[in-house]
């Protein structure tokens, strides 16, 4: 993914344009972070000893444009997953460099895994905001709110109910963290439709089928079982 404030410019793939690469399930090196032992033993403490990888991200903040799209509006990650149940989920984000505010840390509300799923939606920024970017409307304003400041290496494990972004990227440089959600093979896949997931799954589903055809008909579980890959025990329902 670029910048949408460069979307459309002319791509020739290098660090400046890539402000992610999703679904690293197939790159042997990256994905090697979501086998470290490392890594999976806090996971297992959640998901238990059967691990699913589901999501793979290696995010490359960008220095932001000017136009405050390096930010990441706050949400919840559960309103991309089409599994439950949300307690045997869990993220893990690394920072691969110094983080603070200023090249746009994570920022967190404490205790909001406690609630329950909000409905999200494209935040009104008027700069523009990348695809797929949903944001919590209605977020407790007077909500405390922690920011995460990390070294190189640091690793914070959080509920896919959290709700969490991160801000603008102030500096020259491109801040770079990798990241896995993870759940047990014994959640299972749910139906979206009728939802407030509604409208991610028609997003997603309408991306997939401009790479690859309409014919076959995915649904977001579809996308889901295909992207993701067994790191330890038994692959079960997911
Ligand atoms: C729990 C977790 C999911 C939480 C989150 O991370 S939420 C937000 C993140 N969601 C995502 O990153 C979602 C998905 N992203 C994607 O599916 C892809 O990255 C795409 C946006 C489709 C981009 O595809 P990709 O192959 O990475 O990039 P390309 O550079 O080849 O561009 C392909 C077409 O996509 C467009 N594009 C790329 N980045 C953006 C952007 N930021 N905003 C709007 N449009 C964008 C790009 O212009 C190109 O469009 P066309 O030339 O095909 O019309
Ligand atoms: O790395 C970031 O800036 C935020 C990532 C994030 O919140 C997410 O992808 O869910």
């Amino acid at each position: 993914m670029r910048d949408v404030t460069i979307s459309k410019s002319e791509y020739t793939p290098s660090e400046k344009m890539t402000t992610k690469v999703q679904d690293f399930q197939e790159d042997k090196e990256l994905f090697r972070y979501c086998t470290l032992p490392e890594i999976l033993k806090y996971v297992e403490c959640f998901t238990g000893p059967n691990i699913m990888a589901m999501h793979t991200m290696l995010i490359n903040k960008p220095p932001d444009s000017g136009k405050k799209t390096s930010r990441h509006p706050l949400h919840q990650d559960l309103h991309y997953f089409p599994f439950r149940p949300s307690n045997l989920i869990v993220c893990a984000w690394t920072a691969m460099e110094h983080i603070d505010r200023n090249n746009g840390c994570l920022v967190v509300l404490p205790g909001t895994h406690k609630g329950s799923l909000k409905p999200h939606d494209y935040p009104k920024w008027e700069g523009g905001v990348n695809k797929m970017f949903h944001g919590i409307q209605d977020y407790e304003e007077n909500n405390a709110r922690v920011h995460l400041v990390m070294e190189k290496g640091d690793t914070v494990f959080f509920h896919p109910l959290l709700i969490h972004g991160s801000g603008q990227n102030k500096t020259q440089g491109f801040r770079k963290a990798i990241s896995c959600h993870f759940a047990s093979a014994d959640c299972h896949y749910i139906d979206v439709k009728g939802t407030s997931q509604e409208n991610i799954e028609k997003e997603v589903v309408g991306i997939a089928n401009k790479f690859w055809g309409d014919e076959n008909s995915m649904d977001l579980k579809d996308i889901w079982m295909f992207r993701a890959r067994l790191v330890k025990g038994e692959r079960i329902n997911l």
